[in-house]
């Protein structure tokens, strides 16, 4: 067992960093005021291979593990969180067409995923089915040689700006035994969006609604057998909670980097306030569970990568843990900025502002809690 990054995850993570540094950094506040979505700036990273991490090499795709995921996703999220999160749902759309999808199905789809050319948006929450997705009352109905689609789709990153819906809809009995997965694309007749959301934080990527009426489309866009829909939908979270606990910690590390650098600077009582012992313990603190959260999400990542059998648990107690830690290391580094942490000229409460999602979405920490707990007590029966 080794705790180290290779040298090729050293490599990856120094290039994420690198465009994470020059790309995203010097926008990530104007973007956020300008709720704007920087789909050129999504394309660049298509370019370096960040479109389809775990997509296989002969789909366009880089061929990384979660583990590598893991890194990159940190990276990026030191210069963004928003734009990062964005291409873990990209990625986890991608990485399930990869896994479930058909030949045809990944010939047509993933060259250009992977390239970021088009986006994806991942459709599995309603406005009354968010932590009981099982619950979910999109419908497609078979008709002839395709399906007929009606519903609504609550709360979809990237939706108006995706090219593919990957849509989560009952077409058997209630549960999650009747759920299957479609790939829906943006043109389809019948396919609309609701408004962009007012949202606290998370406001470079758009969150809309996405609503079918009489979307009709083949039968070749239903990803693997009807019925398994619901597997793949958990199965795809599983990496793409990893993923946001890893942009929990970049985001957190990033606050962290800029208190530093504050302290450093600023006087007071006749002293830069890094030399307060009471501030430096607390740095120290934060230093410390960013630590802990980053060697529990390698774990979990390499636990999934191995097909591990606890993958799941590990996977839903790192990203409750590694997304309440972040939250509350960056919300620590606001704090020792005092008053000018309040201000958007620092960004760290736009930091603070986009990791707080990061206890809700993906599975609220409430839902990773039950994850484990029925894991537990199954342990013992
Ligand atoms: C800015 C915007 C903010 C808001 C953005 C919100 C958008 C999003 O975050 S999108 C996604 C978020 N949604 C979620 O994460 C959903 C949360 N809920 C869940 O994960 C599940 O519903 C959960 C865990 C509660 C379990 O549900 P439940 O209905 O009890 O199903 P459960 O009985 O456990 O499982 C059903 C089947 O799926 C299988 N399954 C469950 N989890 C997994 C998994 N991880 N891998 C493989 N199979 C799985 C089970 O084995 C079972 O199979 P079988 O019937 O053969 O035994």
């Amino acid at each position: 067992m080794s705790f180290e990054l290779t040298e090729d995850q050293v490599a990856i993570r120094d290039m994420a960093l690198s465009f994470a540094r020059d790309e995203l950094a010097p926008n990530a506040v104007e973007w956020d005021q300008k709720k704007h979505f920087p789909v050129e700036t999504l394309r660049a990273a298509g370019e370096l291979g960040m479109g389809g991490i775990y997509v296989a090499e002969d789909h366009g795709g880089s061929a990384l593990s979660r583990l590598d995921a893991a890194v990159i996703f940190e990276a990026l999220s030191q210069g963004c969180p928003t734009i990062a999160s964005y291409i873990s749902i990209h990625n986890m759309v991608a990485g399930m067409v990869d896994r479930f999808g058909t030949d045809e199905q990944k010939a047509h789809w993933l060259p250009k995923l992977c390239r970021m050319e088009w986006l994806a948006s991942y459709c599995l929450t309603e406005a009354n089915a968010g932590s009981d997705a099982a619950a979910l009352r999109t419908r497609a109905v078979r008709d002839g040689d395709g399906y007929v689609l009606n519903g609504a789709k609550q709360f979809i990153s990237g939706a108006g700006s995706s090219e593919l819906y990957l849509v989560m809809a009952r077409t058997g009995e209630d549960g999650p035994g009747g759920i299957s997965a479609f790939l829906v694309p943006r043109d389809t007749p019948g396919l609309s969006f609701g408004a962009n959301e007012h949202k606290m934080g998370w406001n470079a990527q758009p969150t809309r609604a996405v609503i079918m009426e009489d979307a009709r489309v083949p039968a070749s866009a239903l990803l693997g057998q009807e019925g398994m829909g619901f597997k793949f939908a958990m199965k795809g979270l599983d990496g793409g909670r990893i993923n946001i606990a890893a942009c929990s910690i970049g985001g957190a590390q990033a606050a962290l980097d800029k208190a530093l650098t504050y302290m450093s600077e600023r006087k007071a009582f006749g002293q830069t306030l890094d030399r307060f012992q009471a501030l430096q313990f607390r740095i120290a603190d934060m230093a410390t569970e960013l630590e802990a959260a980053r060697t529990f999400v390698h774990r979990a990542a390499s636990a999934l990568d191995a097909g591990a059998k606890d993958a799941t648990r590990l996977c839903a107690m790192a990203k409750r843990f590694a997304t309440d830690t972040g939250f509350e290391v960056a919300n620590d580094a606001l704090q020792l900025f005092g008053g000018y942490g309040y201000l958007a000229d620092y960004g760290v409460e736009k930091i603070v502002r986009d990791l707080r999602v990061h206890q809700i979405l993906e599975g609220t920490n409430e839902v990773m809690r039950l994850i484990v707990s029925r894991s537990e007590i199954g342990r013992m029966a």
